[in-house]
C-alpha cells in the first residue's frame, strides 16, 4: 500500500520514543508512573496529534488515538501495545506496537479519508510488571480481565505504593475501574518476536495462534544473621546457601522437565548484604511458563515441595507469594490470522504460524473479543535487553502487513 504526501514511518516514531528513559549506560527503562513514563506518553499523545488522531488519556494513564469511523455506533477495532519496559530493557518491546499503530491509522488517514468503521490505537500504560508486583496493568483493567483486588497498595522496590504513584503522576487511584471498554471488536498487536524462531525459519512475519501462562513469585528465605568468623558450618541457618541450592534445583527440574517449560530467577535481595555476616533473609522472584496451565501448576507443586525440604536441611524457612497468574491465552482469533496468511501470501512475505512464549496485552484481549498478533523478527532472539534489534525493513513489512488487516476491517474492502 502506498500512501499520498508526507509519510510517518513506524520507525522513525520508535526512534522518538527510544530517547525517552534511555539510560547512561543503555537501555530503556521507562517504569509506570515514573518521570520517564510520563514523558513518553506525552510524547506519544503529541505523536498521535500530529498524525491527526483525536487523542485522550484514561483514568489509568492508557493513550488513546482515534480515527472514528462514518458508523459512529459500531465497536472499534483497536490495535498497540504497551509504552512501560524492564529495567534496562530494548526500544522495540511495546513501543513498537504503539509506531507501528500510529504509522497505520495515519496512512490509512492519508490515503482513504475516513474509515467506516472506528479504529483506534492505544499505548498502554504497564504491562510488564517490572515497576511494582502486578503486570497488565493498562489492558487489564480496559478488559476488565485481572480483578487487582488490593492492587493500589502494592509497593515498588522503594517502599512507594501504585496509590501513591498514581496520584504523584495525576491520577486518581480510585478510578482505575472507569477504564473498562466493552465498545471493542478486535484487538490487533504488533510485536517484536522476542525469540528467534522467525529468523532461525527464514521468515518475515510471525502469526501468533497462541500465548503461553506465567506464574510470577516472590520466594522469601529466612534464617539467622550471625558472625561469618565464628559461627561452625553446622550450626548455621544461611538463608543464601539454601536460597542457592534452590535456584539449581530449580533449573534442573526445569530442564528435566523439557516440553518447552522455563523458569527463571531474574532477581535475588540478600540481606543484610555484608561480606562478614551471614546472610538471614533472601528474597528472590521465580518466572514460570507453559502453554498449558495443568504444567504450570504441576511444575510449581514440585518446585515448592522440593524447596520446603531445601529449607528444612538448612533449618531456614521459604515462604512463597504468587502475585501474578496468568492463564494461557485463549486462541487468537482464527478469521483474523487466515486473513493475516493471506496478506502475506499476497503481498509476498514469508510467514509462519508461531507461539509466544512471553505474554502480551493481546493475551487478554483473547478473553473478551476477537485478538490477533503480528510478530517481526528479533535479531538473535534477544529481547529485554538493550541488544534488542529489528531491522527497518522488518519493520515496514510488519507495518503494512498491520495496515492492510486494519484497511479490510474499517474501510470493507478486501484484497489491497
Ligand atoms: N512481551 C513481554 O515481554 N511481555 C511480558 N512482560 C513478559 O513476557 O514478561
Ligand atoms: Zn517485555
Ligand atoms: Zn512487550
Amino acid at each position: 500500500m502506498e500512501a499520498h504526501g508526507e509519510r510517518l514511518h513506524a520507525a522513525d516514531i520508535l526512534s522518538q520514543l527510544a530517547a525517552i528513559g534511555l539510560e547512561p549506560d543503555g537501555g530503556i527503562t521507562r517504569l509506570l508512573y515514573d518521570p520517564a513514563w510520563r514523558q513518553a506518553q506525552q510524547a506519544v499523545a503529541r505523536i498521535m496529534g500530529e498524525a491527526g488522531l483525536s487523542v485522550s488519556t484514561d483514568a489509568i494513564g492508557n493513550v488513546y488515538g482515534k480515527l472514528e469511523g462514518t458508523d459512529r455506533d459500531a465497536p472499534s477495532f483497536v490495535t498497540g501495545s504497551h509504552i512501560d519496559s524492564v529495567r534496562f530493557g530494548g526500544q522495540y518491546d511495546g513501543a513498537l506496537g504503539i509506531a507501528a499503530g500510529i504509522a497505520a491509522l495515519s496512512k490509512l488517514k492519508q490515503s482513504f479519508g475516513q474509515p467506516r468503521r472506528t479504529l483506534e490505537v492505544v499505548s498502554f500504560c504497564e504491562e510488564e510488571g517490572s515497576r511494582f508486583p502486578l503486570a497488565y496493568w493498562g489492558s487489564g483493567n480496559v478488559t476488565g480481565c485481572k480483578p487487582f483486588a488490593g492492587s493500589l497498595e502494592a509497593a515498588d522496590a522503594q517502599g512507594v505504593s501504585l496509590r501513591e504513584a498514581m496520584a504523584g503522576a495525576g491520577y486518581d487511584p480510585s478510578a482505575h475501574r472507569d477504564c473498562r471498554r466493552t465498545d471493542i471488536e478486535a484487538f490487533v498487536e504488533l510485536h517484536i518476536e522476542q525469540g528467534a524462531v522467525l529468523e532461525r525459519e527464514q521468515r518475515e512475519i510471525g502469526i501468533v495462534n497462541a500465548i503461553f501462562g506465567q506464574r510470577r513469585y516472590f520466594v522469601d528465605v529466612e534464617g539467622r544473621s550471625d558472625h561469618a568468623g565464628t559461627t561452625p558450618m553446622q550450626m548455621r541457618e544461611d538463608a543464601l546457601a539454601a536460597a542457592a541450592e534452590m535456584i539449581v534445583r530449580l533449573r534442573k527440574a526445569a530442564l528435566e522437565t523439557g516440553d518447552g517449560l522455563v523458569a527463571t530467577v531474574g532477581m535475588l535481595e540478600v540481606s543484610p548484604g555484608i561480606a562478614n555476616v551471614i546472610p538471614g533473609n533472601v528474597r528472590f522472584s521465580l518466572d514460570i511458563r507453559h502453554r498449558e496451565e495443568t504444567a504450570i501448576e504441576d511444575f510449581c507443586d514440585r518446585t515448592f515441595l522440593s524447596f520446603s525440604a531445601i529449607a528444612a536441611q538448612h533449618r531456614v524457612t521459604a515462604r512463597y507469594t504468587c502475585w501474578l497468574s496468568e492463564l494461557p491465552s485463549p486462541p487468537m482469533d482464527a478469521e483474523l490470522r487466515e486473513r493475516l496468511a493471506r496478506i502475506c501470501d499476497a503481498s509476498g512475505y514469508a510467514h509462519l504460524e508461531i507461539s509466544s512464549g512471553a505474554g502480551h496485552d493481546a493475551g487478554l484481549f483473547a478473553r473478551i473479543c476477537k485478538a490477533a498478533m503480528i510478530f517481526v523478527p528479533s535479531r538473535g532472539g534477544i529481547s529485554h535487553s538493550p541488544l534488542e534489534y529489528t531491522a527497518p525493513e522488518e519493520i515496514e513489512r510488519g507495518c503494512d502487513v498491520l495496515t492492510q488487516l486494519l484497511y479490510q476491517l474499517a474501510y470493507g474492502e478486501e484484497g489491497l
